[in-house]
């Protein structure tokens, strides 16, 4: 069935039937970019026989990878298996993983995420004695970084550093490169570029991925790096088959090595490139894309671009002045709580902010209010611990020379083997030229060392040995390790609510564990009828190498998860991300919190031009995502970084037309009332016991969660008792309480959460009294409801 152009505009049109050559599509948020180059593919295979894997389609994140895949797979049906939909990093993985061997790699190697980097950077700065004091390691991480994603290899990188921090950076570079390959492995800025070596440098490989992909998309093309063009450059070297699509207005990644140049460059890259311009669009009520419009027309370095809706206006922008960031997370649980019960679905609200330390205070005010929220980013569950230790054994099973693993764990969970031994092994391996495994295995036989510490190196390694003789049986692998290695019973032991916590992410592990087995078969089925396509890269095998090595799979699998990923598809709940994750996604309402100066945009830009510019397309992409609905909020004051501080509104709500605009709150009786002026930021304006004391009160005013839900009196009273703690310096909204004073309500049968008895059900109901049965004593207590630590959740 051919695909159905008719249900596109013009140049939307044009853009999907120009197959051939060069194409660019340079627009605006919403006005469907990514929908065309999604039809673009299904009518290649559609309508024009290509066949999918001659297909490559790159995009930002593994999540609009799948939300593509699944697009096809509406249009086209199961054609799109054995289709290369993918991001930049998943794409080199699976070059390396074909052909590793080729950079003097093993198949197996591990690829290292930013927590094995800094031990790493660690090791290495205590072995050439660099003072990380005064070489901050994230600065000469950065520095690194970008050098690779530059592709300035570390013998160029030397000669280019003039300064001290530079000259530092270069001896670690070359060391970390040695690092890196004796525990055959990569970083992910390795990841571009070694796939770009091997393309560079192994003609017959990049001729065979040339004849391959005969066509070429790539998504968010404003946010590629040096690294990502070198290589989609190559690729598209032969045939010139290649569309990017992109908006120069949402280059966010500049900090990351992104070039906004790729993009306004590429019509000089590709001189007879077609241009297709998008204006119409079809995201955004007419309010929503007024204020982003207006916003973004601040820049000076931009190309101009117009963008119009036929939609109606809808609401105006919401700006809501909070007297704190409590009072804000408040709010905001509230107003979602209304949107819901007009009928909007949780899944459709999305809660964004500048920075992941703001994640905590709202998390906890929807906790509160009991809306259901997942969060995407911060709180990484594979970021914890526990998990990293039991990463760090599978990765040690599948690949034994990395050293960072094995030094992980080889004393996780507590066995004896202390600091000096484990020095004793590495200048034992060091100097034997050994990997860190090798030289545990030998030091067993050194009669130097206690006999309990040389058993519990031994079995250590003995488990490691064991274990990879299961690496096909993933769950089974697993589980073994987990069980032998006593992480369970050791955090049992301990018998602490922390521990259990623990134990039930270990636990949440298996489950991510069987989610990928299910995952896997479908991916083992999109490759098992191999295509004319995959026999590529010379002699090399074809790249579906991995099939049978289960565990190899699983951890490539959970390294190249990104945040995005964490999202699961079921279970109603509003988003919580980033800004920056929100690139490419659209919700009904979106809140942004934290609008103020300082924070958004944010401290670290404010001082330089280009630094408030991307901030300011940062802006343009929060405003951009809200199909109907949009919010900004933002505090008085806020503890944030351990400090509080008052700044003034954020310059980009006053770059929205006040008409636009409908402020409530603090503000609302002037927008630059002279409760904010600049204040500046004061230090510890709480004092030193506030924090205890400040998270007691909070479980008090935990009274006003449901605030939202017309609960102002308490919002007010619990504002009250929160001015004794912060101090009473004026910062206590007097007017929220009198204004909105509307009285809660309880009935019998509602639920309940109060601080110290947890949930309860309300069962009789006496004037200002309740009489609550709490679940977890199955006791009735009479609380008066206006004082009571409660907050109603259904
Ligand atoms: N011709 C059209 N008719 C109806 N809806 C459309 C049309 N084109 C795009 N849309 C819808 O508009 C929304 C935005 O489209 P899309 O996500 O492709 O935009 P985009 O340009 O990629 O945005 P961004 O710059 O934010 O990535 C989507 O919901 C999409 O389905
Ligand atoms: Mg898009």
């Amino acid at each position: 069935m051919p695909v159905d152009i008719a249900t596109l505009n013009g140049p939307q049109a044009e853009a999907v039937q120009c197959t051939e050559g060069p194409l660019l599509v340079l627009a605006g948020a919403g006005s469907g970019k990514t929908r065309v180059l999604t039809y673009r593919i299904a009518h290649l295979v559609e309508d024009l026989d290509v066949a999918p894997w001659e297909i490559l389609a790159i995009t930002f994140t593994n999540k609009a990878a799948a939300e593509m895949r699944e697009r096809l797979q509406g249009i086209i049906g199961p054609r799109c298996r054995g289709m290369w939909v993918s991001t930049f990093h998943s794409m080199c993985v699976r070059m390396l993983r074909a052909d590793a061997e080729r950079l003097g790699f093993s198949k197996s190697f591990t690829i290292y995420d930013a927590d094995d980097q800094k031990r790493l950077y660690k090791e290495i700065m205590a072995e050439l004695d660099i003072d990380p004091k005064r070489f901050p390691v994230n600065a000469l991480m950065g520095r690194i970084s970008q050098a690779k994603n530059e592709l300035i290899v570390p013998g160029d990188f030397e000669k280019q550093a003039i300064d001290p921090v530079g000259k530092v950076a270069a001896r670690i570079y070359t060391r970390l490169q040695e690092r890196l390959r004796a525990a055959n492995a990569f970083d992910f800025d390795d990841l571009l570029v070694y796939a770009y070596l091997l393309l560079k440098n192994h003609p017959d490989v990049l001729e065979a991925y040339q004849e391959r992909f005969r066509y070429i998309m790539v998504d968010e093309y404003q946010d590629t790096n040096h690294a990502q063009y070198a290589i989609t450059g190559l690729l598209a070297q032969k045939y010139k088959n290649i569309m990017v699509v992109g908006d120069d207005d949402q280059s966010i990644y500049s900090w990351r090595g992104a070039d906004i140049r790729n993009i306004l460059e590429f019509e000089q890259d590709y001189p007879n490139c077609h241009t297709v311009k998008l204006e119409q669009n079809y995201r955004s009520v007419g309010n929503v894309l007024a204020a982003a419009n207006a916003v973004i027309a601040n820049n000076q370095h931009r190309k101009a671009k117009k963008l119009f809706t036929s939609a109606e206006d809808g609401e105006k922008i919401h700006v809501y002045m909070a007297t704190d960031e409590r009072d804000e997370g408040r709010w905001i649980a509230g107003e979602i709580e209304k949107r819901r019960s007009a009928g909007m679905s949780y899944n459709q609200i999305a809660v964004f902010y500048r920075t992941n330390a703001q994640s905590r205070m709202l998390e906890d005010m929807l906790l509160r209010a009991g809306v259901p929220y997942r969060i995407v980013g911060g709180t990484k569950f594979f970021d914890r611990a526990e998990i990293r230790d039991v990463m760090a054994y599978l990765t040690l099973v599948v690949n034994p020379s990395d050293d960072i693993a094995a030094k992980r764990v080889i004393n996780v969970p507590r066995r004896g083997i202390g600091k000096t031994t484990i020095e004793r092994i590495e200048q034992f391996a060091r100097e034997m030229g050994m990997t860190f495994m090798q030289g545990a295995e030998l030091v067993v036989l050194d009669p130097e060392l206690r006999a309990s510490t040389r058993r519990a190196v031994g079995e250590f390694v003995e488990l490691i040995k064991e274990a990879q003789e299961y690496s096909g049986e993933l769950r089974r692998v697993v589980e073994m390790i987990v069980d032998r290695a006593g992480l369970i019973s050791a955090l049992t032991n301990e018998n602490t609510d922390e521990a259990r916590g623990r134990i039930e992410n270990i636990q949440e592990f298996m489950g991510v564990v069987d989610e990928f087995s299910q995952t896997h078969e479908e991916d083992d089925a999109e490759f098992a009828a191999p295509t004319e396509g995959d026999a590529v890269a010379g002699d090399a095998e074809p790249v579906r190498v991995l099939r049978g090595d289960s565990l190899a799979d699983f951890i490539e699998w959970v390294r190249l998860r990104t945040d995005l990923d964490t999202m699961g598809e079921d279970g109603k709940a509003v988003t919580l991300m980033t800004v920056h994750s929100s690139k490419g996604l659209e919700f009904d309402c979106v809140f942004t919190a934290g609008m103020e100066e300082t924070l958004f945009p944010h401290m670290n830009s404010v001082n330089d031009a280009a630094g408030i510019e991307e901030e300011r397309r940062l802006a343009y992409v929060a405003i951009t995502r809200a199909r109907k609905v949009l919010y900004l909020t933002c505090a008085q004051q806020r503890q944030i970084f351990g400090q509080t501080s008052a700044n003034p509104v954020s310059r980009f709500i006053h770059e929205i037309p006040a008409e636009l605009r409908q402020t409530s709150g603090l503000g609302s009786a002037g927008f630059s009332g002279t409760g904010w002026e600049k204040r500046g930021s004061r230090r510890g304006i709480a004092g030193s016991g506030t924090e205890a004391g400040g998270g007691r009160v909070f479980g008090r005013s935990s009274a006003s969660g449901s605030a939202g839900r017309g609960d102002r009196d308490r919002a007010g009273r619990s504002g009250h008792t929160g001015s004794s703690v912060h101090g009473s310096g004026g910062y206590v909204n007097p007017k929220a309480g009198k204004k909105e004073a509307a009285g809660v309500t309880f009935s019998v049968g509602d639920a309940v959460d109060h601080k110290t008895f947890g949930r309860g059900k309300v069962v009789k109901v006496d004037g200002d009294t309740l009489h609550i049965r709490f679940a977890k004593t199955g006791q009735t207590k009479k609380l008066l409801k206006d004082y009571a630590p409660i907050v109603k959740i259904g």
